[in-house]
């Protein structure tokens, strides 16, 4: 990479590097630049700037020149440190609060109103007034405590709105510790909104401390631009006309500040796009593949006579027995998931049963809110509060790869220690669109290693890449792309490398909601393609999610129609493209015939 593409774009904000440079540079090599000691005074009195004296002298002789580059490094040390603290505080208190919520959240969350109602300076002025010592870090920590309340709120929005991405729920899925999650997937996500909290903290303790010395508050034994600022105000500058000793750290504080609100600027422009979850989801599909092709051959698109709605009565469900080789891998029995929201209980799966055997593909569709998330989620166990299992069960057939051992698993019952092991080395999951499953800020190879490391823990790190590079391979991705972001891969390479990673500890069963509604249809058709292949190369089994029934028509080999929380109708791929029986299938059926997506 070149430098210029290092540099940002923005004029405000090379201007803002520029000015936060200069001052840096200055603080640190300024003192070099004059033989005077800042607190040394001399027998030129409130002289104006000349070759001996830069900027002039004090009313005791003191140069100022001196005074302000050593106030520099003062000033911009106590906006540095306390910004440091701030942020360190707002971190932990915006984030550890936004992401468990719940008790921990309403503590922190009251002691941050009480920071933000209770007024900075005042308060600052009154701690200030307790300190035992007024040493720089002294006044530095007091300022940090008064001013990280109000980056702290905005942190603990982001990490609630980040801990609902796909890519948070997909690590916890993983099995990740929650610490980890919060400093590895959600925070480097914050880190926009951390650097700017970082600048706005530093603007606000350079003025902080500027307005604390001013009113002799501050440490007047030590030089900085607020001491400055108030021996000069002490000593009636103005009314001698001795504006070099006061214009220039007035001028400094105001200058540095507006360089920090330049930089914040960029900030702002490049983190705003890269923080929208990406595109829109749900592109209408249409398909003519093989498949449908020979079904077309093997019969005409079934005649429907009436429109649902006019269906008189509901035969209710109407469920056929499998069409599959293999034995159960999961029985989902009588099961009701119910949500309790203000306006009383949604009973989003409502008396479901459903067998997936092993290697089967099954295909789940059904209109929006139909209940398809909250099944699969209820077999992965990410359901979340409002959401409760009231009924049936869940069973997960477990099988040793040699098929000597059998055991059942009951999914809802088991212990959380026990559900992160056998979350993803045997249910994985291929989140709903990967623009929002991987993680934006890490590369391949770091998601790679989330998982394995938690499952894995004694396999080397060398042995992880090599995996990670043997998986891409798999799905069809170049090996160098495994130090990639995900931003540098396009949306079908980005949904592969999702495949690939559920499919690294070859689990029994890979859930996949919508894996690819956000791809064009031929991307869309060649990933399909390659998860069919992996497939018959693994013999894992498929619960696939869709709203699109031709495209289940193609892949699945049995298909559950789901409406309003129930399966309205249940059996062989085949049999329900034939001879549909429930009102709502055929309406389905022929809406997919009228706009020719089956042939
Ligand atoms: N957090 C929630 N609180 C309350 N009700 C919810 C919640 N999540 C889902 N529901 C309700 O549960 C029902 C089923 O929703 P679900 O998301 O499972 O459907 P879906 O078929 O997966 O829809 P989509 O295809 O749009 O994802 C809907 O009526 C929905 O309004």
């Amino acid at each position: 990479m070149s430098p210029s593409t290092l540099l940002p774009s923005s004029g405000k904000v090379r201007l803002g590097l520029a000015i936060t440079l200069f001052f840096v540079l200055l603080a640190a090599l300024g003192p070099l630049l004059t033989a005077y000691d800042p607190q040394q005074s001399g027998p030129d009195i409130l002289q104006p700037p000349s070759g001996q004296h830069w900027f002039g002298t004090t009313q005791t002789g003191q140069d100022v020149f001196s005074q302000f580059v050593h106030g520099a490094r003062v000033s911009l040390g106590v906006g540095v440190v306390a910004g440091i603290v701030s942020q360190v505080i707002s971190v932990l208190v915006g984030m550890i609060g936004g992401y468990f919520r719940g008790a921990t959240d309403e503590l922190l969350y009251v002691l941050t109103a009480v920071f933000l109602v209770v007024p900075g300076m005042p308060l600052l002025i009154v701690l200030t007034g307790y300190l035992p010592s007024r040493g720089m870090v002294s006044v530095a920590l007091v300022i940090a405590i008064t001013s990280w309340a109000g980056s702290a709120r905005v942190l603990r929005a982001q990490t609630m709105s980040l801990r609902r991405r796909d890519f948070v729920e997909a690590a916890r899925a993983t099995g990740e510790s929650r610490t980890r999650i919060i400093f590895s997937e959600v925070m480097p996500n914050a880190l926009p909104l951390v650097a700017s909290g970082f600048l706005f903290s530093v603007i606000t303790a350079v003025l902080s401390e500027a307005g604390l010395s001013f009113l002799g508050l501050g440490s007047l034994t030590t030089t900085s631009w607020g001491s400055m600022l108030y021996f000069a105000q002490s000593a009636q500058a103005f009314l001698y006309g001795a504006w070099w000793w006061f214009v220039p750290p007035g001028l400094a504080i105001a200058v540095v500040g507006a360089g920090l609100a330049l930089i914040n600027f960029g900030i702002d422009e490049f983190a705003n796009p890269r923080l929208r979850t990406g595109r829109s989801r749900r592109r209408p599909v249409r398909r003519s593949g093989p498949v449908a092709a020979a079904l077309a051959a093997a019969t005409t698109a079934p005649e429907v006579r009436e429109p649902e709605s006019s269906e008189p009565t509901d035969p209710g469900p109407q469920v056929r027995p499998a069409d599959v080789a293999g034995d159960p891998v999961v029985s989902v029995r009588d099961l009701v998931v119910e949500y309790d929201t203000p306006d009383g209980r949604v009973r989003a799966v409502d008396d479901v049963s459903l067998t997936l055997h092993r290697g089967e593909v099954l295909g789940l569709a059904g209109e929006s809110g139909s209940g398809k998330s909250t099944l699969t989620n209820a077999v992965t166990r990410l359901l979340r509060t409002p959401a409760e299992v009231t009924a049936g069960s869940i069973t997960y057939h477990r099988r040793s790869r040699d098929g000597s051992r059998r055991e059942d698993v009951d999914l809802l019952g088991l212990p959380d220690d026990e559900l992160r092991v056998l979350r993803w080395s045997e249910i994985a999951i291929v989140f709903q669109s990967a623009m929002n499953a991987l993680n934006p800020v890490t590369r391949v190879s770091a998601q790679f290693d989330d998982v394995v490391r938690v499952h894995r823990p004694t396999m080397p790190a060398a042995d992880r890449r090599a995996l990670a590079v043997q998986m891409l391979q798999k799905v069809g991705i170049e090996p160098d792309r495994v130090d990639a972001y995900p931003h540098e891969l396009s949306g079908g390479m980005k949904q592969r490398v999702a495949i690939a990673i559920a499919l690294v500890l070859e689990p029994e069963v890979i859930v996949m909601d919508e894996p690819t509604t956000a791809l064009d249809l031929l991307v869309q058709r060649e990933v399909l393609d390659q998860v069919m292949r992996l497939r018959d190369e693994y013999g894992f089994a498929i619960v696939f999610t869709t709203h699109d029934l031709a495209l289940l028509l193609e892949i699945a080999d049995s298909i559950a129609v789901m409406q309003t929380g129930r399966l309205v109708e249940y059996g062989p791929a085949l049999e329900l493209y034939t001879d549909a029986r429930h009102p709502y299938t055929r309406a389905l059926l022929r809406s997919l015939a009228d706009l020719g997506a089956l042939l």
